[in-house]
C-alpha cells in the first residue's frame, strides 16, 4: 500500500505524486542527496506550501516536480501542465515587459495576432495594466516579479510553482503580491507549490504546511492550514486573528523542531 504524507485523506485527484523520490547531485565518488525518500502528494485545487532550514531541499523538490531534475530512485508524477516562478525574476532584459509574455505565449502556441490582447488581459491580471511597452529594466523588483507571475500564467498552467518569489522584495509589496498570488488561485482552482523560509508567508498562504528537514533532506510534519480567508479576513486581516497567530507559532515551533510544544488544538501530524 503506497504510503501517504496527509493526515487527513484528500480524495479530490492528485495532480502531482512523488513516490520514494531521492535526488543527489554531485559525483559518483562525491555524492550530496538532496532529498531521500520522498512521498508527496498534491490534490488539485491546493495551496501547499513547503518550509524548512537552508539546504533541506525545498528548491530541488520543486525542481523536481518541474521535470528539471533526474531522480536516483522513485517515481514523480505530474498530471498537468506547470509554471514556474523563482525567487528571482528572470526576465529577458532586452525584451519588453509584453515582449516577455509574449515569449511564452508563443512557446504555447497561441498565434500572433491573439497576443497582444492576452498580453494585455495577463499584465491587468497581476496588476499592471498598459506596461507592455515598458522595458524590463525600467521596472522596480516587485514589478518585476509580476512580470514574472504573468508570463508563467501566461502558459495556463493547472500547477504553479513558486520558489521564494517574494524573498527579494520590500514587505509592502511582499504583502500585495501574497494577497494577489492567493487571490489568483483561488479564483481559478490553480493547484500551488510554493516554497518560503517564512512561517508567516507559509500559514498565510497554504491550506497545507509541509515541513523539510535537512541531512537528508525529507518531509518530517504537516499542518493543515484552516483558517477562515472571506473577507474582511482575507490577506490582512486574517493576520490580525488569533487562530492565525496560534497556528504561525505552531509553525515556528515544529520548524524548530520542538513537536512536543505543539501538542494543544491544532496537531503538527508527523508524516510516517
Ligand atoms: N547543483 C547542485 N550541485 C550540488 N549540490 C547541490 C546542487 N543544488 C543543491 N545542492 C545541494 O542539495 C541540498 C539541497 O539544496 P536545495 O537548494 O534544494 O535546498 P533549499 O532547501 O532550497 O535551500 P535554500 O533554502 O537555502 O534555498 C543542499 O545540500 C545543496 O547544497
Amino acid at each position: 500500500m503506497p504510503r501517504s504524507d496527509t493526515a487527513t485523506e484528500d480524495r479530490r485527484q492528485p495532480v502531482i505524486a512523488l513516490d520514494a523520490v531521492t535526488v543527489r547531485y554531485g559525483t559518483k565518488r562525491a555524492p550530496v542527496t538532496a532529498v531521500r525518500d520522498v512521498q508527496l502528494t498534491v490534490a488539485e485545487g491546493e495551496f501547499v506550501v513547503l518550509v524548512g532550514p537552508s539546504g533541506c531541499g525545498k528548491t530541488t523538490l520543486l525542481r523536481t516536480v518541474a521535470g528539471f531534475e533526474r531522480v536516483a530512485a522513485g517515481t514523480v508524477d505530474v498530471r498537468e501542465r506547470v509554471g514556474v516562478v523563482f525567487q528571482q525574476p528572470r526576465l529577458f532584459p532586452w525584451r519588453t515587459v509584453g515582449g516577455n509574455i509574449a515569449f511564452a505565449l508563443a512557446r504555447r502556441g497561441v498565434p500572433r495576432p491573439e497576443r497582444a490582447a492576452r498580453v494585455a488581459e495577463l499584465l491587468e491580471r497581476v496588476g499592471l495594466p498598459g506596461t507592455a511597452g515598458r522595458r524590463v529594466w525600467e521596472l522596480s523588483g516587485g514589478q518585476q516579479q509580476r512580470v514574472a507571475i504573468a508570463r508563467a500564467l501566461a502558459t495556463e498552467p493547472r500547477v504553479l510553482l513558486m520558489d521564494e518569489p517574494f524573498a527579494a522584495l520590500d514587505a509592502l509589496t511582499r504583502e500585495r503580491l501574497q494577497e494577489e498570488v492567493r487571490a489568483l488561485a483561488a479564483a481559478s482552482g490553480t493547484t500551488v507549490l510554493f516554497v518560503t523560509h517564512s512561517a508567516e508567508e507559509a500559514v498565510l498562504l497554504g491550506s497545507r504546511v509541509l515541513v523539510m528537514a535537512a541531512e537528508p533532506g525529507r518531509i518530517v510534519a504537516e499542518l493543515p492550514v484552516d483558517l477562515p480567508r472571506e473577507p474582511p479576513l482575507a490577506g490582512h486581516g486574517l493576520r490580525g486573528t488569533p487562530e492565525f497567530a496560534a497556528l504561525r507559532q505552531r509553525l515556528t515551533e515544529t520548524m524548530r523542531g520542538v513537536p512536543e510544544e505543539v501538542s494543544e488544538g491544532v496537531e503538527a501530524a508527523p508524516v510516517p
